[in-house]
């Protein structure tokens, strides 16, 4: 029988359909992988903001991560909003027994400026739990955050994915440059080489979510078998474009359009 690849994503809820678990779910059908979540926190949002958050318990979040890993196969996993300490130690103590691969979106802020993260715990994201990863996805303000440090040109973005990589022991990571002017260009650095992937800036408002949906269909491709390199070239072309043919939907920041490679046409 032919084997269906399993993504699951750890993260927090976006009812508006934009970011969070559902474009991490609306991702992972559109790739074809089979999607399966466990959630950290529900969140009252929409594309203009958060009005309120509701976090699970630890043992909550334990039970959930029991129900998926004693009976489903998983062929890769990402995490996304983990908003305090607890809850990444009950999350760190369960993902070590999976075997495929684990990419961290190391959620914070979201693009209308809500915090996601108590302050206290980025320290201890950055401690405990991104080691266990096998790539970590920040955006320029997360890179900030994880290294203490202000990154501003494409010299600190490449400096930066080599000190998480070689200081922090995270497998690889991918500084995403949506947050620069020119070019949108991200940096990945696997332990060996930088690699670099970029796209024409899209003039657009409709960004809420972008950062959720890139790092799933990361994780998509990921839990197909294909290499690292291949899976972010193939999620960087699946972003641009949802981001090309964003929804002109709610009255802020629009979602992303997760159909878009149908319309693109090209192959997976
Ligand atoms: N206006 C844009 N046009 C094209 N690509 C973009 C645009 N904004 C962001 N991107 C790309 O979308 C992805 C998400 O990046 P970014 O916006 O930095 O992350 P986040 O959504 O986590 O803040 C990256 O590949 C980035 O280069
Ligand atoms: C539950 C949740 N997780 C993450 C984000 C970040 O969204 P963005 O990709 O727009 O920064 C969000 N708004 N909500």
């Amino acid at each position: 029988m032919k084997q269906i690849p399993c993504a699951l994503t750890i993260a927090g809820t976006d009812p508006s359909g934009g970011a969070g678990i559902q474009a991490d779910l609306k991702t992972f059908q559109e790739l074809k992988s089979y999607g399966m979540s466990v959630i950290t926190s529900v969140v009252a949002q929409n594309t203009t903001g958060v009005q309120d958050v509701l976090h699970m318990t630890p043992e909550m979040i334990s039970r959930q991560l029991d129900s998926v890993l004693t009976d489903m196969p998983v062929h890769a996993f990402k995490t996304g909003m983990i908003a305090n300490i607890p809850m990444m130690e009950a999350i760190s103590e369960k993902i070590i027994d999976i075997k495929g691969p684990y990419v961290m979106d190391p959620v914070m802020v979201a693009t209308s400026g809500d915090a996601l993260i108590e302050k206290e715990a980025r320290a201890f994201l950055r401690e405990n739990l991104l080691p266990h990863a096998d790539l970590v996805t920040p955006n320029i303000p997360e890179t900030e955050f994880l290294l203490d440090k202000k990154v501003e040109t494409v010299t600190d973005m490449k400096l930066a994915a080599k000190e998480l990589v070689h200081t922090y022991g995270v497998g690889a990571a991918l500084i995403k440059g949506g947050h620069i002017k020119g070019e949108a260009i991200d940096f990945l650095y696997d332990g060996q080489d930088i690699h670099s992937f970029s796209a024409h800036r899209i003039h657009t408002t409709s960004t809420h979510g972008t950062g959720c949906t890139y790092s799933a269909a990361i994780t998509a491709y990921l839990s197909q078998g294909k290499p690292l390199i291949e899976s972010v070239e193939y999620a960087k072309r699946f972003i641009t474009a949802s981001l090309q043919h964003a929804f002109d939907l709610g009255t802020g920041n629009g979602p992303t359009n997760h159909w878009a490679i149908r319309e693109e046409g090209f192959r997976q």
